[in-house]
């Protein structure tokens, strides 16, 4: 398993190995101790999946208000997204950025968002399952979400707002300025 750290501390980017033979290849996807030495010592206890139809499809900017906070790990089963993590722990020399990574089904690679942080994709192929981890359950009255175009963030997106295809919730998202709080994890 290769792990990737990017500038902004406790994100991950998990490769994990694949032995591939005539029949195509295996990999262990999870391990719940390869991930405690290796990436971040946390337990998932609930497994989401969701299906876009169409390439350009924008999931987020979402996470869950404390003490619902959840850390995600995040992979694509079928096609492929580009896959953000931002930064909202107060405190935190990199609050407000965020890293962008490309997951798909050929690599098989993961992002681990650690809670504290926003998580969004968008769809760049039709037909996309992205499949993931989640450290705590969903709870809807701690659901809450910032706008994946928000400028004070400004997530260079494959697709233009007017191209985003959204959910009504998503489209009405409020800017991180405007969040109400509390909201904030400390870093
Ligand atoms: C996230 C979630 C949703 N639901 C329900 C609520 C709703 O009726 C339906 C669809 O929910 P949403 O529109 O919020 O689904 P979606 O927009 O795919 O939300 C997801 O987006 C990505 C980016 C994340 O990071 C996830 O944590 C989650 O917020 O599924 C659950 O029952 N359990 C869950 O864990």
């Amino acid at each position: 398993m290769i792990v990737r750290t990017f500038d902004i501390r406790d994100v991950a980017l998990v490769i994990p190995d694949r032995f591939g033979d005539a029949r195509g290849h295996f990999s262990e996807t999870w391990s719940d101790r390869r991930f405690r030495e290796q990436v971040a010592d946390v337990g998932f206890v609930q497994d989401n999946q969701s299906l876009s139809r169409r390439k350009g499809t924008v999931r987020g900017l979402h996470f869950q208000r404390p003490p619902a906070g959840q850390g995600k790990l995040v992979r694509v089963l079928e096609g492929a997204i580009l896959d953000v993590a931002v930064d909202v722990r107060a405190g935190s020399p990199t609050y407000g950025r965020h890293v962008a990574a490309r997951l798909d089904a050929a690599e098989g690679a993961q992002l681990w968002v650690p809670e504290g942080f926003l998580h969004g994709f968008c769809t760049l192929e039709d037909d996309t399952v992205v499949a993931y981890k989640v450290t705590r359950y969903y709870s809807a009255e701690h659901d809450a979400g910032v706008a994946f175009d928000d400028p004070d963030i400004a997530i260079d997106w494959p697709v233009t707002p007017a191209e985003a295809i959204l959910s009504d919730k998503d489209r009405n998202l409020p800017r991180l300025a405007d969040l109400p709080a509390p909201f904030a994890w400390t870093a």
